[in-house]
């Protein structure tokens, strides 16, 4: 069974404020099975959060191959990416990026708008009813605890149908505990429905609960250590 993600040899510079550009990425190949969980670890800077967007098509590689799902990114327009990442692609932010004037309801919702689960009230009600925020439907994100937005952005991640669930550092803003059961909540949810997930985090405690353990130096030719 051919991969659901496949990098080859993708190269991202970025213009320096000094003048010329920096080689941020350079990977010469990186894959994802259907449904497999990957975390995704490196040093701060290092170009994760980079890789995420290349990987979603908010950025495009300088040079290299990026295919998800049978379609090559590269060769799609702006829009066609903004098409292709609604209908396969889940992303859950470190800040959530809830719409604050929508209940967590409709914040769900809003996840399906362009993907491919329609507007369909009821899935995105069982949707909040497995992150365990049934009775939290028609509050509004500034009536919500963090972990509870976090929930919410959960379920809206995956609202579309998505094939590949990309999470940056999704724990980064919970304490330890609540960190556990978010993470065990994005994992059973994308088993569920089979659907892939490549994870940024800091925390080996949580990289060692993955399938694999993808470590940035190793697929990153371009990987400068800090000083
Ligand atoms: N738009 C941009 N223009 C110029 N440089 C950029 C841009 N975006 C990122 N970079 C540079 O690319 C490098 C990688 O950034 P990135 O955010 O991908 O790192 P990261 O591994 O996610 O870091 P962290 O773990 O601290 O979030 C950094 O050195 C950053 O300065």
């Amino acid at each position: 069974m051919s991969n659901l993600l496949e990098i080859t040899d993708a190269v991202k510079s970025f213009p320096q404020p000094g003048g010329g550009r920096l080689t941020v990425l350079d990977v010469p190949k990186l894959s994802l099975a259907e449904g497999e969980q990957v975390a995704l670890v490196g040093t701060s800077g290092g170009g994760k959060t980079t890789l995420l967007h290349l990987i979603a098509g908010l950025l495009t590689p300088d040079s290299g191959s990026i295919k998800l799902a049978g379609t090559e990114l590269t060769r799609l327009s702006e829009q066609g990416r903004d098409l292709f990442r609604a209908s396969t692609i889940g992303y859950v932010f470190q800040t959530f990026n809830l719409l604050p004037a929508f209940t967590a309801l409709e914040n769900v919702k809003l996840g399906m708008t362009f993907g491919r689960g329609g507007h369909d009230t009821a899935r995105a009600k069982d949707l909040l009813d497995k992150v365990g925020l049934a009775d939290r439907a028609n509050y509004r994100p500034n009536q919500l605890s963090v972990g509870q937005q976090q929930r919410v952005a959960i379920a809206r991640s995956l609202a579309g149908r998505p094939r590949l669930l990309l999470a940056d550092e999704p724990t980064a803003n919970v304490d330890p505990v609540s960190a556990e059961s978010v993470l065990e909540l994005i994992r059973s949810s994308c088993r569920g429905e089979n659907v892939a997930m490549l994870m940024v985090t800091h925390d080996m405690d949580i990289a060692s609960k993955f399938d694999r353990i993808e470590r940035l130096e190793n697929i990153n030719r371009a990987f400068a250590p800090s000083v």
